[in-house]
């Protein structure tokens, strides 16, 4: 029988883990890509094909990972105002910045260096909330990684927009622009419970309705959130939300540290996503979110970093391993968010948190080749008795060698192809200096 034409054939892989609902594991095969999509994957399957052909010998395939909560400019005030609490770091240092820096060209040198970090480390979608997101939509044209992007709409004026209509506005435009685009993908961004009037909240809900858009939202991070919005419209964070309309499977609740037992339940119900964000959680003292109590429940969650303002980094691995450490620890439960769930977390639950499951999160036939091969080919990283707890308890994204969005590759031998490194340092130095001029 004649060989078949593919674009890009990995071989040879020691380990791919699927991430599919079986969690099927194929070892020492190959994963054959077509158009930008996966067309076969098995042992021996290089025998079956011609193409461009990559041997992946020493390296675990896995799905590209998805980030599903940042602000991804913020890689510009990355340590700016640390060892603060949430409304001091907020109000104190980081508006201030927002205010008198951000713009088209912030946000493009920010999120240029944040695709930087994404890429390097294994991550091929994002979940973006911020300002300028024309912005950030052009960057991810010029680089090629996958984005959903949202303005961020908020009560008071903005660095984008004076007014939150305005804010709605502007991602109506957005969303006519985008629609139908594999790699940009427009959502709606309301703020919070507690910078966002109901009113608000809920025009930007009849947008995502319309569009059918993610809905994506701050909510429950802080006690102080909670107390706020208690002491103005008499609910919890989620039972106010339920009682004005806005949670449904399209609403993306980043943080979530604090919901009550009812409240899991009506987020449950209501299929809402949550974007855990432990790290930015404990840098900013907020909490500890009770994850396994709402995976429990049926929640959907997906693995965020938040801006690495509040973090300080973009690294997923790093995020799942600190995930399945602190809860551990937490519950007192070594059981608790195994290495599975939390590379789960990275990827298929992750692609359900964005709507996006029939398209990413897993390696099968029909998805877009969005590959991140890890070596393991280091000490650090042997002996090798499970791929899944040894990517999330000894590796870091730094290990990532080789990353593929689309099927077309973006890293190879841990360098970033469509991003230059000397030119990300000079702007980083460039916007500090601007920066630190604000508290001299
Ligand atoms: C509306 S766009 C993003 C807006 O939110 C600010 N921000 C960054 N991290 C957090 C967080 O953890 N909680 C609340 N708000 C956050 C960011 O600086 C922008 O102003
Ligand atoms: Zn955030």
């Amino acid at each position: 029988m004649g060989l078949k034409k593919a674009d890009i054939i990995l071989t040879d892989i020691d380990y791919i883990l699927t991430m599919d609902k079986d969690l099927t594991e194929y070892k020492n095969a190959d994963i054959v890509i077509k158009d930008g999509k996966i067309v076969d994957i098995g042992e021996g399957k290089k025998n079956e094909y011609y193409g461009k052909t990559i041997v992946c010998r020493n390296k675990i395939a896995i799905p590209g990972m998805i980030n599903t909560h940042t602000h991804a400019a913020m890689t510009l005030l990355r340590g700016y105002g640390s060892d603060n609490p949430l409304k001091v770091w907020l109000e104190e240092y980081i508006w201030p910045a927002e205010g008198k820096f951000v713009s088209y060209e912030f946000v493009r040198d920010g999120t240029e260096i944040a695709v930087y970090e994404m890429l390097r480390t294994g991550t091929t979608t994002f979940v973006d909330m911020y300002f300028y997101e024309n912005a950030v939509a052009d960057v991810i044209k010029k680089v090629g990684i996958r984005g959903v992007l949202s303005t961020g709409i908020l009560d008071f004026p903005t660095p984008g927009a004076k007014t939150p209509d305005e804010g709605i506005q502007k991602t109506v435009d957005f969303i006519e622009e985008y629609k139908n685009n594999a790699f940009v993908i427009p959502a709606i961004g309301p703020h919070a419970p507690y910078t966002c009037s109901p009113d608000t909240l809920k025009k930007a809900y009849s947008v995502a309705e319309k569009y059918d858009v993610v809905y994506h939202i701050h909510i429950a991070e802080t006690e102080f959130e909670v107390k706020t919005v208690k002491e103005k419209y008499g609910k919890t964070p989620v039972e106010h939300l339920d009682s004005i309309g806005v949670l449904s499977e399209r609403t993306l609740a980043a943080h979530m540290v604090y919901p009550s037992e009812n409240e899991i339940d009506i987020l449950s119900e209501k299929g809402v996503k949550v974007a855990h964000c432990p790290e930015s959680n404990l840098k900013l003292a907020s909490g500890i979110a009770p994850v396994p109590d709402m995976i429990q429940k049926g929640v959907t969650v997906g693995i965020g970093t938040d801006g690495t303002a509040s973090n300080d980094n973009l690294d997923i691995i790093g995020e799942i391993s600190t995930a399945a450490k602190l809860h551990k620890g937490f519950k007192k439960d070594p059981t608790v968010l195994n290495a599975k769930e939390a590379l789960l977390m990275a990827t298929r639950w992750g692609a359900q948190a964005i709507r996006m499951e029939d398209k990413i999160g897993t390696i099968e036939k029909g998805k877009f080749a969005d590959i991140v091969l890890i070596d393991i080919k280091d000490p650090h990283l042997n002996p090798l008795y499970d791929p899944y707890t040894q990517i999330v308890y000894s590796s870091t994204g730094f290990d990532v060698d080789t990353v593929l969005v689309g099927g077309e590759i973006k890293v190879l031998n841990k360098e970033v192809i469509p991003l230059d490194k000397d030119y990300l340092l000079d702007k980083a130095r460039y916007w500090k200096e601007k920066v630190d001029q604000i508290r001299k």
